[in-house]
């Protein structure tokens, strides 16, 4: 219970005192003091500020705009109270024997134990939805298997172009639907078989990271092979990662897979942000009250529960993801509507949120 003290006259300070006790729920820290409210100004009983929320894709957005404003109506003499909101990404801890890439705040590898199972799908799609939330987000496809990204982002005819610059070259990626995107697929004869060693593949993914003109980027995502080989020990071991996303279907096999892949990431130390089910149910669209589940229930909440992280969300299988997906129109951007859709927004919103608590969880 917070008592707020009725008496104090409307003036920046009694405006920030009521604000103090407010607290953003996931960090559970006081927003004044963590540097959240800004710019408070007062004019005729009309109390105006900023939050600067820590992700543009905060879950918790309006929830933390009511609590500031009921805060301050508790003033006496406010009449209204108008809150800008806006976001500063916070930029990732720095980790042990890696670089950080210049300009880039955050890196979120998307991994799976088995391929097929949504994985490329489902890094595109959180990339748009941090973007259409208003990050700047940038994608590495570095699938060797398969470089998925560019069909499903219609890249496919595009060419990365190499800038000479003082330094060395810098490859410039090309853009689709705001995301500055870079891909196995732009460097490789995609007809012919191409056999990674660890080390090339090293080298490419260290290129796509440093030598690519990223800007600044909220977010940059990376797509990473699947499966628990030699190639995903080298990526998990060269890419400075804010953390993993681990997608996964609910059938059986498919969750040893992801169990293996997600033991992988916890013993290299990299933060397993949590784990995706996809093609968790379909509901035929003529037969809205029917629900299959197609591959099973229950086992991505299962397994995340076992290894103690958590689900993320379950996406249902959806004709129009896959058409979208082939088409280069990501089901974000075909049908923001459909349950995919806004399973893959929440998705988005809380790997946003656990980056940001991560980053700034021992600042202050
Ligand atoms: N929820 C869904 N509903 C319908 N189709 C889907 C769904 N998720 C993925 N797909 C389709 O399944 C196929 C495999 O998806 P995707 O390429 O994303 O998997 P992947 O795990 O990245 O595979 P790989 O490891 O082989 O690259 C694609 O055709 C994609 O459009």
């Amino acid at each position: 219970m917070i008592h707020y003290p009725m008496s104090a006259p409307l003036t920046v300070e009694s405006v920030l005192a009521v604000l103090r006790p407010v607290e953003d729920p996931e960090l559970r820290r006081s927003l004044v003091e963590l540097n959240m409210i800004r710019d408070v100004a007062i004019e005729d009983g009309t109390v105006r500020f900023t939050l600067v929320l820590t992700t543009p894709a905060c879950p918790l957005r309006e929830f933390i705009v009511e609590d500031c404003k009921k805060a301050v109506f508790t003033l006496p003499g406010v009449m209204d109270v108008q809150v800008a909101v806006t976001a500063e990404t916070p930029q990732q801890k720095s980790l042990p024997d890696r670089t950080d890439v210049p300009g880039v705040k955050n890196i979120i590898a998307v991994s799976s134990g088995k391929g097929g199972v949504g994985k490329s799908t489902v890094a595109v799609n959180l990339a748009l939805a941090l973007a259409q939330a208003g990050a700047t987000v940038g994608m590495i496809d570095a699938d060797i298997y398969g470089p998925n990204v560019p069909t499903m982002l219609g890249l496919e005819e595009a060419i990365v172009e190499v800038r000479k610059e003082a330094g060395g070259d810098l490859l410039v990626p090309p853009v689709a639907h705001g995301l500055k995107v870079v891909s196995m697929a732009f460097l490789i004869d995609r007809d012919q078989p191409v056999i990674w060693r660890g080390p090339m593949l090293n080298g490419i993914i260290r290129q796509f990271l440093y030598q690519s003109d990223w800007g600044a980027l909220d977010y940059l995502i990376v797509d990473l092979p699947p499966g628990t080989g030699d190639a995903q020990l080298t990526l998990a071991q060269a890419v400075p990662m804010a953390g993993v996303v681990i997608v996964t279907t609910p059938q059986p096999v498919a969750l040893g897979d992801a169990r293996r892949g997600l033991r992988m990431f916890q013993q290299l130390g990299v933060t397993v942000l949590g784990l995706v089910e996809n093609m968790s149910y379909f509901i035929p669209p003529d037969l809205p009250n029917r629900r299959y589940d197609i591959f099973g229930s229950g086992g991505g909440e299962a397994l995340a529960a076992e290894m103690g992280v958590p689900l993320l969300g379950q996406i249902p299988l959806e004709l129009p993801v896959r058409e979208g997906g082939d088409l280069g129109q990501p089901i974000l951007i075909a049908d923001p509507q459909s349950a995919a859709a806004q399973a893959l927004r929440a998705i988005a919103q809380q790997v946003a949120a656990r980056v940001s608590v991560a980053a700034l969880s021992s600042v202050g």
